[in-house]
């Protein structure tokens, strides 16, 4: 015979009806209770919407696309830019004869905007163009030329599936003041309050300066201030636009300076030494900038040769600044206000693409070492760094020296920095993988995304409520499972002889 322990055959609790039910709408109340508490929170995150930004420059046009998620409209510092497209060919205002080209040229890279937001998205998906400093002095030259381009282009994108919002010049303070907010924005500085970046911002046809001055409160020159309020706080910020002042229309006004008397050849210190080219005085001339200095009688031609000389380039480059009046307490150039220099600045578009070319980013290089880096940079013969770069787009290359040397000139002569205040300046291009420029700011502010006040922040981030919502359920659940603790199938005490 064998001994062995067996439990009781005991009617099993579980298996009555009332235990059943309590027990699956248990189980169904604890199951909606999770559901619940994710469906509320989890599909949303997973929506995004979109917006698109074309920056109708005067060099070239660009596409931006940003992507945010759904819920967070209202509270900002998620929007960040998920692709960009480089239209092929000049900027808008170079189509003034043809100006349906200027429509046409669009059409690649809102072609990939099509592909990139999804679908269903698309009519939702607000379109902006911003035409900046090329179309500015297209304006002012031919009025009617810039509203045919400006209809052309407004045909074109009326054709896609986006919510198109216009086409539109921007003036010289808002493209400052836009930069401004994207820089601070990208950063984070202005959710939480922080003291903001200054922005510098290079053009090929004007340049522009932006920052918070604790000592300008607006009074002195109003029409360089810029009031907002972002997230519960005041800012009064400085900006000024300089027309004529970008790295493409300043080359232009040196050459001019170099051919008032309508010479046929120059010997110009900002080219390298063994350059030389055969240019048109028309092309030249042809532009707001320096219209009203063309020689009375020049040959159609000139030849530009360089010399190399940084010093001497310096000279000429400076003699486009005009430093002789000033009515305020204080100037930058050309009689414009400018209070104190303050704070950190980022120096974003021509900035970085020649200091970062000439490997001169780095600031906390003392003041006098660029210089002299520059210096050894301009007096390298044409040959040799034509042979040192042979992948670098022509134009470009043989204007770095030119550029540098405007681009230092501008900061200290122009803007007032010091050796001291130059490691303030940090040349960027991008902000955690957005682009620093005007565009994010000017659509930031057109859909209203960032609040004059502080938003409310949730008790809970949705997470942290997805986790406090599971565990309180599972507790719940054990809780249940402990309280059916009588009705548990008992072992008997007693061994059952088999
Ligand atoms: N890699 C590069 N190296 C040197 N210069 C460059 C490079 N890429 C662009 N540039 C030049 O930098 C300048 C500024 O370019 P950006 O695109 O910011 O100006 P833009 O928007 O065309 O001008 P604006 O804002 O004045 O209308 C232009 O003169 C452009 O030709």
């Amino acid at each position: 015979q064998s001994a062995q322990f067996l439990c009781m055959k005991e009617k099993n609790p579980w298996h009555r009806p009332v235990t059943i039910i309590i027990t699956v709408i248990g189980v169904i109340a604890i199951v909606a209770l999770v559901t619940v508490a994710v469906l509320q929170n989890w599909p949303l995150s997973q929506k995004y919407k979109y917006g698109i930004v074309l920056d109708a420059g005067s060099s070239h046009t660009a596409l931006y696309i940003y992507e945010w998620p759904a819920e967070k409209d209202n509270n900002t510092g998620r929007v960040e830019q998920t692709h960009s497209c480089t239209v092929k060919g000049p900027g808008i205002s170079s189509y003034a004869s043809a100006p349906q080209k200027a429509g046409e040229s669009l059409t690649e890279c809102m072609q990939e905007a099509v592909h990139r937001v999804p679908k269903k998205r698309h009519h939702e998906t607000p379109l902006y163009l911003g035409a900046t400093a090329g179309m500015r002095l297209l304006n002012v030259q031919n009025s009617s030329a810039s509203n045919k381009v400006f209809q052309a282009v407004d045909e074109a994108l009326r054709e896609f599936p986006f919510a198109f919002q216009g086409a539109r010049i921007l003036s010289g303070q808002e493209e400052g003041a836009f930069g401004w907010v994207t820089v601070n924005y990208l950063d984070d500085r202005l959710r939480q309050g922080l003291e903001t970046n200054g922005a510098l911002d290079l053009g090929g046809a004007s340049t522009q300066i932006s920052f918070v001055s604790s000592n300008y409160d607006g009074s002195e020159s109003p029409s360089n201030s810029v009031n907002f309020r972002l997230y519960g706080n005041d800012y009064n910020l400085y900006t000024h636009s300089f027309l004529c002042y970008g790295k493409d229309q300043a080359l232009r006004m040196t050459l001019a300076q170099q051919t008032r008397s309508g010479p046929t050849s120059i010997l110009d210190p900002c080219f390298h030494d063994g350059y030389s080219e055969t240019k048109e005085y028309s092309k030249l001339y042809d532009s707001p900038c320096v219209s009203d200095r063309k020689p009375q009688e020049a040959p159609s031609t000139y030849i530009h040769t360089g010399k190399g000389n940084f010093h001497q380039c310096q000279e000429i480059v400076k003699s486009v600044f005009n430093f002789t009046h000033c009515q305020y307490s204080q100037c930058s150039f050309n009689g414009i206000f400018q209070p104190h220099l303050q704070g950190p600045f980022g120096a974003f578009s021509a900035y970085y693409f020649v200091m970062n070319f000439l490997k001169l980013t780095n600031t906390s290089i003392p003041l006098e070492q660029v210089k002299e880096k520059l210096a050894h940079y301009c007096a390298t013969p044409w040959t040799q760094i034509q042979k040192q770069y042979p992948n670098v787009k022509h134009k470009y290359l043989a204007e770095y020296c030119f550029s540098g040397t405007y681009i230092l000139t501008l900061l200290t002569e122009g803007y007032n920095f010091t050796s001291e205040s130059y490691p303030n300046i940090k040349f960027i291009k991008e902000i955690k993988g957005s682009d620093a420029g005007w565009t994010l700011g000017y659509m930031l502010n057109l859909t209203n995304m960032i609040p004059a006040e502080a938003p409310d922040s949730p008790p809970l981030p949705h997470a942290g409520y997805i986790s406090i919502v599971t565990v309180i359920a599972v507790l719940l659940f054990v809780l249940f499972i402990l309280s059916m603790r009588p009705f548990w199938p008992q072992c008997s005490k007693e061994p059952q002889i088999i």
